[in-house]
């Protein structure tokens, strides 16, 4: 199932968040989306998980849904957003719950996530008794378990850190490599975008438009730190971004 963004605008009130976005998400993509703080990313994603709608283009689903689908769109949130009284296995099964489905079915599909994402020996843990890097683990099989067309993800690491960010960015590579999900995924990290992005949509600040997309070749599976082109790539983004992340700042420490 592919995404496709037509011409989108948005905007609150006086404020003109997203202005003109024509994108483009394939099937088995992972779409960064970078830029300076208030551009409009996590309106992007909310206008895309169908939150709220575009005052102006559209937003199309192409394409028949992956088989088992039962949810086209699901969510990762930067506070995992776990329920603290579940276990991990309710956590993942919350996400099954009304869909019709026999208990062995949902029994089947949990412990095959838990197994994707390692978390198998840690089924009937609670959350506060987890790591954060962990917690994020169980939000990411939870949204696996309804085998999503696309995963919008916001920020998913940035309450972890540095370590556990490269043992997560690790994890979502080799899930991904075992099978491929689409994702569009908004970071202010740009390593993280370098390592993760197939593609890396760079925002302007108010409205946010496109200012560039950049396209990384590398597999997946062959990226990691201290890597010299993807250094240069991120040297590159950073450029872009740069002036207008000073203006954001400036802004900031004005109001
Ligand atoms: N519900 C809302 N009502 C009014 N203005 C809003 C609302 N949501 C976002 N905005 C404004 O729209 C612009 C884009 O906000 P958005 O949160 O999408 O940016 P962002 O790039 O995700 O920011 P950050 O990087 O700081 O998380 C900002 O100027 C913000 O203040």
């Amino acid at each position: 199932m592919e995404i496709a963004l037509e011409r989108v605008s948005h905007r609150y009130g006086a404020t003109e968040a997203l202005s003109d976005i024509s994108l483009a998400i394939p099937a088995g993509e992972i779409l960064c989306v970078v830029g300076p703080s208030g551009c409009g990313k996590s309106t992007l994603l909310r206008l895309i998980g169908g939150l709220e709608r575009p005052e102006a283009g559209e937003i199309s689903l192409i394409g028949a849904p992956p088989e088992n689908c039962l949810n086209p769109l699901t969510y990762i949130f930067q506070d995992f957003a776990l329920l603290p009284w579940r276990t991990v296995e309710g956590n993942v099964e919350l996400a099954l719950e009304h869909h019709g489905m026999t208990r062995a079915r949902r029994a089947g599909i949990v412990a095959g996530v838990l197994e994707r994402t390692r978390l198998t020996e840690f089924a009937g843990a609670l959350p506060r008794q987890i790591s954060g890097g962990m917690k994020q683990r169980v939000a990411i099989a939870r949204a696996l378990a309804v085998n999503p067309a696309v995963m919008l993800m916001d920020e998913p690491l940035s309450a972890l850190d540095s370590q556990t960010r490269e043992l997560l960015m690790d994890d979502l590579v080799a899930l991904w490599t075992r099978q491929p999900f689409t994702a569009v995924y908004v970071t202010h990290n740009l390593a993280e975008a370098v390592r993760l992005g197939h593609r890396i949509v760079v925002l302007s600040r108010r409205p946010g438009r496109v200012r560039e997309v950049v396209e990384i070749d590398a597999p997946l599976d062959a990226r990691g730190p201290g890597d010299g082109a993807l250094e240069a790539v991120q040297a590159r983004l950073w450029t872009l971004m740069r002036e207008e992340a000073m203006e954001a700042d400036r802004e900031i420490v004005d109001g």
